[in-house]
């Protein structure tokens, strides 16, 4: 649960996802080096002639992995097949995917993270010999047999590399790891995006969306199309930085992107913990937020704008995130954790 649903990254019922998406790699904004490495990798399976090696994508909601998913299949020239760990209840379920899947083809495995232990079992021998080892029967005339697969590309896509079993994560060829936006790659999102919709937007509009969307894409696109609604009924033709900064104040998006929830996590880190640290348990208690929220949705963001830090022990509020909340660093040890030298105290 989000306080402000306008900001969270995870996909909601309205978001025009398709209707956005990117179709080819050059139409796919930013992520270079790993839009460099896939396309070798593509080029290389294609002239091959082979099913391309299996692609783990990682990193926060809203960054484009199935977009990118989708991509791949795409420019490999190969059928796309979806699915979700949560969805494969039974290893039967994974054998039918596997064994309808035509020579080269994509199966892309969303929130890989979650599949349950005895279906990832008979993914091992799947991806890595190509075959399915199933075992007929009960009891003592129960047999195993071995039926090939076609040569296939998985592509798996999590938000929480670290929960994959080692034996899982190993068995991908190519993971890659997908980056927060920056504010110019976010313009051209959004830029994009207007194109697409039939909306007028110029450069300080786009700027100023850009820089409230937490890095992330999902979030731009929102932020567009609420920001256009309000230019509508103001009578604009275009949104200008003016009309998007009064459209996202209103909403209760800040200067930075930040929502309620944000300020109230950084707020409990400074008034009550002084600064930290502080474990992300006793934050999750006191914002009744599941710690997941905390650490997948939240901190994420927070973390890449330098306002908090993870330490062994605990999280910590930096310089910009007091900064940010208007409010000075306490005096003495703890005040002093991260500051830099020289950095003066105003009382
Ligand atoms: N590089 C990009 N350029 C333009 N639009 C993008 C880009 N990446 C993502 N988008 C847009 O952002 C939205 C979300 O992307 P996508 O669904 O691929 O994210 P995701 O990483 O799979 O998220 P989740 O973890 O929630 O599944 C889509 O509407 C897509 O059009
Ligand atoms: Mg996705």
């Amino acid at each position: 649960m989000t306080d402000n649903p306008i900001l969270t990254p995870d996909r909601q019922p309205e978001d025009a996802d398709t209707a956005l998406r990117p179709k080819t790699l050059s139409e796919f904004v930013g992520q270079a080096a790993a839009k460099d490495n896939l396309r070798v990798f593509i080029e290389s399976a294609k002239s091959r002639r082979e099913a391309m090696d299996h692609v783990l994508f990682f990193g926060p909601p809203g960054l484009g992995k199935t977009t990118l998913a989708q991509i791949v299949a795409r420019e490999l020239g190969v059928g796309f097949r979806a699915t979700s760990g949560p969805v494969i209840a039974k290893a039967g379920d994974l054998a039918a995917l596997l064994t309808n899947l035509e020579h080269g083809d994509v199966l892309f495995i969303d929130e890989i993270h979650r599949l349950n232990p005895v279906v990832e079992e008979v993914l091992y021998p799947a991806m890595e010999d190509r075959a399915l080892d199933l075992i007929i029967g009960e009891g003592p005339s129960a047999r195993s047999v071995r039926i090939d697969l076609p040569p296939f590309t998985l592509i798996g896509a999590t938000t929480r590399q670290g929960l994959l079993q080692t034996p899982l994560r190993d068995r991908f060829g190519i993971p890659v790891r997908l980056q927060f936006y920056s504010v110019p790659e976010l313009e051209s999102v959004v830029a994009r995006g207007a194109g697409l919709l039939g909306v007028g937007i110029d450069k300080g509009g786009a700027t100023e969306i850009a820089r409230r969307s937490r890095g992330t894409p999902r979030v731009a696109g929102r932020l567009m199309r609420r920001v256009r609604d309000f230019a509508h009924v103001a009578g604009s033709e275009i949104i200008t930085r003016a009309i998007a900064d009064d459209a996202l104040t209103r909403l209760e998006v800040d200067s930075l992107g930040l929502d309620a929830q944000d300020r109230r996590y950084l707020r409990m880190i400074a008034g009550i913990y002084k600064g930290g640290p502080v474990g992300v348990e006793t934050l999750a208690a006191g914002l009744s937020e599941p710690r997941d929220t905390i650490e997948e949705v939240i901190e994420p963001y927070l973390i890449q704008l330098g306002l908090v830090a993870r330490t062994a022990r605990g999280r910590c509020l930096n310089d910009p995130g007091w900064k940010h909340l208007g409010m000075a660093p306490p005096q003495g040890p703890q005040g002093g954790l991260f500051d830099s030298e020289g950095s003066d105290q105003p009382d």
